[in-house]
């Protein structure tokens, strides 16, 4: 697992260990990484042009080391100072190694020639939206061809949760140093970092548990269950899934191919019967229990090891007896879309209850389960929402969307790397939902399942795209090559960072380097 710690115990962790080092060996060693990082991605150090965009604290100080070990390649470096007095030491190895400071008012020329920019506006110092200049500096890069490199995270990212309150630096590379800041896994701020380089600054064995965690293809390789040879179907896990009704059928078709796509023992419909009939139709291989309209809670099925309910069942009250009957069970429950809109009205079905429960509400559902918040709040501070709905109602929380977030409490919160836009299309919810619900019965835990269950629906998703829109039934068809490419893979990465001048095209499949 990738580890982000906040900034409190990045600084914490960094004084413990000046403590026990000489002055300025910190410094030393992020800006030695940054500089070989900046190094390697230019083509010719010799006479190449470089800007270092210097803030006031010591992220511009990094800045100013690395620009002095980069001036003393060749390199013609120019430093924009932002801050009234720039790191005075950083400053003085820059000027001495032949770097320069620019005047402000060449900024728009000097970013506009450069071939390498590296930011060091600000670092886990930064607070609220970027002022001026750093504002203007931050935007000027947006505009520039050059490769941006950001020092310690893209300035205008809060370090803790992600949020963009402004203009932001949008990095090709981030090189952040000691452990990663879960605004650099968590959107919107996870859009600016690119790929993400992490430099050992010796903070390791200091570092408490992180608070945020990215699996990478060998943690999931470890959590997949893969049949053994004393499995029946009863044991690999029986799953029943109530989704879908007459005016969403394809909920239903679609939750139940995710769940059989994803390896379950035994598949048990519970629905009406025209659902249920166009269900068996797609999957012969589900069993199917009509549902009584009048009496749903009369006839669930009892040797189940999971439910997966909500996906097009509507909001009516046959479906809020049928939730309220399925959570008095002792089953671990997986409640997805109209589920979680009815849950909303009774809380205490879930947040009293002591079995296992995941949800998986989308921004607007989550919105929904905490009353004085908004889907656009939600949107912009998903970090914390979805930690405060895991803590109220006690139970598993995977906030579906950009980043797919997975809070549990007491435990760090997890974010999936193999999100991908293409996933932005009617049903894939319902497809995750069955997904999760197969590895629950399979007997993981809520957070494991939830965690393995976002990264083979992201990997499907990307593994299906072949140039055109990948549709749900498409990503159903890729869940089993997603499935091969996680266990035959031998690699420790995770998946490419998205939409970086420097990633495109360099991984394959499962995480691996081509
Ligand atoms: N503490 C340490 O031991 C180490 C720190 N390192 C670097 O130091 C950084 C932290 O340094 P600092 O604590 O000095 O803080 P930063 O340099 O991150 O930020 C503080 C500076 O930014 C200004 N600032 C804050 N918010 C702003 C805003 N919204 N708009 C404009 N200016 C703003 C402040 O006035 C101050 O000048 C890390 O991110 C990392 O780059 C590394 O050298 C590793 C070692
Ligand atoms: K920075």
């Amino acid at each position: 697992m990738r580890q982000a710690h906040t900034v409190q115990t990045v600084r914490e962790a960094e004084e413990a260990l000046m403590a026990s080092r000489p002055e300025g060996a910190l410094m030393r060693a992020a800006a030695g990484g940054l500089a070989a990082v900046c190094i390697r991605l230019l083509p010719r150090v010799y006479g190449a042009r470089v800007v270092v965009l210097v803030g006031g604290g010591d992220n511009g100080g990094d800045a100013l080391y690395a620009g002095a070990a980069i001036a003393r390649r060749g390199a013609r470096v120019r430093a924009l100072v932002a801050g009234s007095a720039p790191h005075a030491a950083g400053l003085a190895a820059f000027r001495a190694a032949g770097g320069a400071v620019a005047a402000g008012a060449d900024a728009a020329t000097e970013i506009g020639a450069a071939e390498l920019v590296v930011d060091g506006l600000v670092g886990i110092g930064g607070r609220g939206a970027l002022r001026e200049p750093h504002a203007t500096l931050a935007a000027l890069t947006g505009e520039a061809d050059a490769l941006v490199v950001a020092v310690d995270l893209p300035s205008g990212i809060d370090a803790d949760t992600g949020t963009v309150s402004g203009p932001c630096v949008r990095a090709d590379v981030t090189v952040t140093f000691g452990t990663h800041k879960p605004g650099l896994f968590v959107d919107p701020g996870a859009r600016y970092v690119g790929v993400v380089e992490l430099v050992d600054i010796g903070l390791g064995p200091r570092l408490p548990a992180p608070r945020v965690v990215s699996p990478q293809v060998a943690d999931i390789a470890a959590l997949l269950p893969e049949p053994g040879p004393e499995s029946d179907k009863y044991r690999r896990g029986v799953l029943a899934v109530a989704a879908g009704s007459d005016r969403y059928r394809g909920a239903a078709v679609l939750a139940v191919g995710g769940a059989l796509r994803t390896g379950v023992g035994l598949l048990r419909y519970v629905g009406q019967q025209g659902v249920a009939t166009e269900v068996v139709h797609h999957w012969p291989e589900a069993v199917v229990s009509v549902l009584d309209p009048t009496d749903p809670a009369g006839r669930l099925p009892q040797r189940v090891a999971a439910w997966v309910v909500g996906p097009g069942r509507g909001l009516h009250p046959t479906a809020a007896m049928e939730l309220e009957a399925v959570l008095a069970t002792d089953r671990p429950v997986l409640l997805d879309a109209d589920a979680i809109t009815l849950l909303a009205k009774r809380p205490e079905l879930v947040s009293d209850r002591t079995a296992p429960t995941l949800l998986t509400p989308h921004a607007g559902e989550l919105s929904r389960l905490l009353p004085d918040s908004t889907p656009a709040e939600v949107e912009e501070h998903r970090l914390d929402h979805v930690v405060r709905a895991a803590e109220r109602y006690n139970c598993t929380v995977l906030l579906k969307g950009s980043t797919t977030l997975i809070a549990a409490p007491g435990l760090p919160v997890v974010v999936n790397p193999t999100g991908t836009p293409l996933l932005a299309t009617a049903g894939t919810g319902d497809v995750l939902a069955g997904a999760a619900g197969a590895l629950l019965s399979a007997g993981l835990s809520p957070p494991d399942a939830a965690t393995c269950a976002a990264y083979l629906h992201g990997l499907a998703a990307r593994l299906a795209h072949d140039g055109a829109p990948v549709s749900s039934s498409d990503l159903i068809g890729a869940l089993p090559v997603a499935f091969a490419a996680i266990l035959g893979s031998d690699s420790e990465e995770g998946v490419p960072a998205r939409g970086s001048k420097v990633a495109d095209g360099t991984r394959g499949r499962g995480g691996r380097r081509g």
